[in-house]
């Protein structure tokens, strides 16, 4: 370990300052480019001791629970809470110019779609009980702690105002020191809690109906995807189409963000009859597709799939829906079995689509909408089409995790 003094000359693809050292790169939290700073260096991980000249766009970061400061210890949640808006879009909107480019394709870049302050709708906590209280909040960046937090900027109000409801319910729930996760969905007919990684005894459980009972705005609370109270059933709503999704399931994690996502597919795909939507998951994509064409939906998971299925039965007014739970990974849609579509939407998770790539290429398929939350996959996947023939018509970049190194992004191509 040694303290240095140095300038950061950029920001690296998770957030933090880069300053180039005679043994390398430094990488420095809570630094900005331009600013001449004191670092503890430890290999290339740089601790600030002191801000010597700060940027002209740093700002105080609206959470107290932030950067080196913050309250309880450093929340692991946010990392960019410190940089004016105009260096943080740059920044986001970068790490997808960045990444295309690095795969050698360098199309348009739309201008960010920004987040803001309290959307956020689904959010994981970490917790855990100690002698004294029940800690609920993020866990510190490479860290166990626990960053017990008293706000949360970024959260909907719905969450932020329920933070004493969730720890009480959590109280209830957790039946040793061990730390647990609890994925906060708000839905519009309340808060789905869904707890993984306790064990719970019968003492635990009558606690924590009794704990829901006593409290208003809480919808559903489950354990390891069992439900344990449900007072009111869980529903979000996909241009119209309400679904009740399972517990725990994948949602985007803001409304804003999923709804600039849905109107740029839908804008793509305009009169397309025949729609594939791979990696489904409960129809975020498909049900908004059903208006106007008939959708094949394809998913891994079989409860987010029937809670698909559902609601597409249940909708009046919407074009036939086909489900099918297929690992796509390891058994992509077939180029033969996507010749019939004339569309095809695609959003995987954070590895990618390789292999449906693979397909998709051969396909001929005239028009493909790729949504991703990984920039860099999404250039590789996207650089297999384009050596296919297909042409990037758009891409745009879409903040959905404010203040973190997080950036969503849609790209239309055609053929
Ligand atoms: C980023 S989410 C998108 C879900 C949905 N399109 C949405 O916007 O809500 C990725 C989805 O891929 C599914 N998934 C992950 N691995 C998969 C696989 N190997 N095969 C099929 N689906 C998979 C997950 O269950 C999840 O629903």
């Amino acid at each position: 370990m040694s303290t240095e003094i140095v300038t950061i000359g950029r920001l690296g693809a998770q957030g933090d300052g880069i300053a180039q050292t005679e043994a390398g790169p430094v990488y420095a939290p809570f630094t900005l480019p331009g600013e001449l700073v004191a670092l503890a260096v430890n290999k290339a991980h740089g601790t600030l001791i002191a801000l010597k000249e700060a940027s002209a766009q740093r700002v105080e970061p609206p959470c107290r629970h932030f950067g080196p400061e913050g309250v309880n210890g450093t929340c692991g949640g946010c990392s960019l809470q410190h940089a004016a808006d105009g260096l943080y879009h740059a920044f986001k909107r970068q790490l997808v110019v960045d990444a295309l480019r690095a795969k050698g394709l360098e199309p348009e870049i739309a201008p960010l779609i920004i987040a803001r302050p309290g959307e956020r709708r689904r959010v994981v906590f970490t917790a855990r009980r100690t002698e004294k209280e029940l800690l609920l909040g993020f866990n510190q960046a490479e860290s166990h702690h626990i960053v017990a937090i008293g706000e949360c900027p970024i959260s909907s109000p719905g969450i932020v105002s329920r933070l004493a409801t969730i720890r009480k319910i959590a109280s209830a729930m957790a039946s040793n020191a061990e730390p647990f996760r609890i994925t906060v969905l708000e839905t519009a007919t309340g808060l789905d809690l869904a707890f993984e990684g306790i064990k719970l005894g019968d003492r635990q459980r009558r606690a924590t109906v009794e704990a829901v009972l006593g409290e208003r705005g809480i919808a559903r609370v489950s354990l390891n995807g069992e439900i344990i109270i449900e007072p009111v059933k869980p529903s979000i709503d996909f241009g119209g189409v309400p679904v009740s999704p399972p517990p725990g399931a994948f949602t985007q994690a803001t409304r804003p963000a999923e709804e600039a996502m849905a109107k740029l597919v839908l804008n793509h795909l305009g009169k397309a009859k025949r729609v594939a939507d791979l990696f489904s998951g409960i129809g975020t994509f498909a049900l908004r597709i059903a208006r106007t064409a008939r959708v094949h939906a394809v998913e891994g998971d079989d409860k987010a799939l029937k809670a698909l299925d559902f609601a597409a039965r249940n909708t009046q007014g919407l074009k036939p829906v086909t489900v099918e739970k297929r690992d796509l990974f390891r058994r992509p849609m077939m180029a033969q079995e996507l010749k019939v579509f004339d569309a095809i939407v695609f959003d995987p998770p954070r590895a990618g689509a390789e292999a449906q790539c693979h397909e998709l290429a051969r396909s001929g398929v005239k028009k493909i909408a790729a949504v991703s939350c990984n920039p860099v996959t999404l250039a590789r996947d996207l650089s297999i089409l384009a050596s296919a023939g297909y042409r990037i018509t758009s891409v745009t970049p879409i903040d959905q995790f404010l203040w973190s190194a997080h950036v969503e992004a849609v790209a239309t191509l055609e053929k």
